[in-house]
């Protein structure tokens, strides 16, 4: 009996390339996970520990970034055809190249009634929250009502700016004037009356909310966060308190450099995690009590 080795494939598993388009000011987005396999004469890796025939998983990872820019991402079928054809064709060892590609969509903004050039959210409603709260009876009996939303995933692709910052021993980060601004936005509302038109309301606040993200020129999440929850209270008089809690989606500009190939902010990696957590309440300040309104039973809400 002999023990052979039988099929095999390799490559880099679920890169995550978001692609701006931006030589006008309206920018269009690609966001995809693509993932590389190739298979060829790559058994002395598996049977010897030899590497001479095997192009690194890294590199396969290089390429499907600097091809998202060469060849762009306008048609995902042509970039995976240029992708693979480049494998095959320019890498000896390789006998075959399969490249999937899954593509997250988002839909333009829409703000003070047009079309925003530089600001979508991802396609796929937000899950709109509510809770209810009636404690005591006849007279005395009391009501506490919020609202609110949860993944409400927003981005916009310039028009953000991250500088100023403390800096210690440890500090890495570089400054930017210009920087994708991603977050999967959270918000809770309290009302103070139960005298609401709630689904009026809910849509309003939420197009507040998106609208101040587009529009508000960032200085930082902190700052859009805060000016998001501000408008929604001068909007609506029913609502005397605001929650906000954002994740950070980085968005890291991809290093095409290295290759001789410019990136003036149009290639990013967006990372999943870690992810900086951004939390704000925003509220009036003569709001009555909370009492039990955020007395948060699964969870969920
Ligand atoms: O908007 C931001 N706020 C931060 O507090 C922060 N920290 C960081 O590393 N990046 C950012 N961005």
């Amino acid at each position: 009996m002999a023990i052979i080795l039988g099929d095999d494939r390799y490559g880099k598993a679920e890169n995550r390339i978001v692609r701006i388009v931006r030589d006008s000011p309206r920018h269009e987005i690609r966001d995809v996970n693509v993932s590389t396999a190739l298979r060829g004469d790559f058994a002395a890796a598996h049977l010897e520990g030899d590497q001479g025939n095997v192009l690194p998983t890294d590199t396969q990872k290089q390429t499907a970034y600097a091809y998202a820019k060469l060849h762009g991402l306008t048609e995902l079928e042509e970039y995976g055809l240029a992708l693979a054809r480049h494998f095959v064709d320019d890498v000896e060892p390789v006998a075959s190249a399969r490249i999937e590609i899954e593509e997250f969509a988002w839909d333009r903004v829409v703000a003070d009634g047009a079309e925003h050039d530089h600001t979508w959210t991802r396609n796929g409603k937000e899950v709109r929250l509510a809770s209810v709260t009636v404690a005591g009876s006849g007279e005395a009996q009391q009501t506490w009502v919020t609202g609110g939303f949860k993944d409400l995933v927003i981005l916009k692709s310039t028009g953000s700016e991250f500088h100023g910052f403390l800096e210690d021993e440890y500090t890495v980060l570089e400054p930017t004037t210009d920087r994708i601004m991603a977050t999967s936005l959270v918000a809770t509302w309290r009302f103070g009356t139960t005298d609401v038109d709630w689904n009026a309301v809910y849509d309003g606040v939420k197009a507040v909310m998106v609208e101040r993200f587009a529009n508000v020129h960032s200085l930082a999440l902190q700052q859009t966060l805060y000016a998001m929850g501000r408008a929604v209270l001068e909007a609506y008089p029913e609502i005397v308190e605001i929650r906000m809690s954002a994740p950070n989606k980085h968005h890291f500009l991809y290093d095409l450099g290295r290759f001789g190939i410019d990136n003036d902010n149009e290639v990013f990696h967006a990372d999943d995690r870690p992810y900086g957590l951004i939390q704000a309440t925003v509220t009036r300040d003569d709001a009555p009590d909370a009492g039990p309104a955020w007395d948060h039973y699964t969870g969920l809400v």
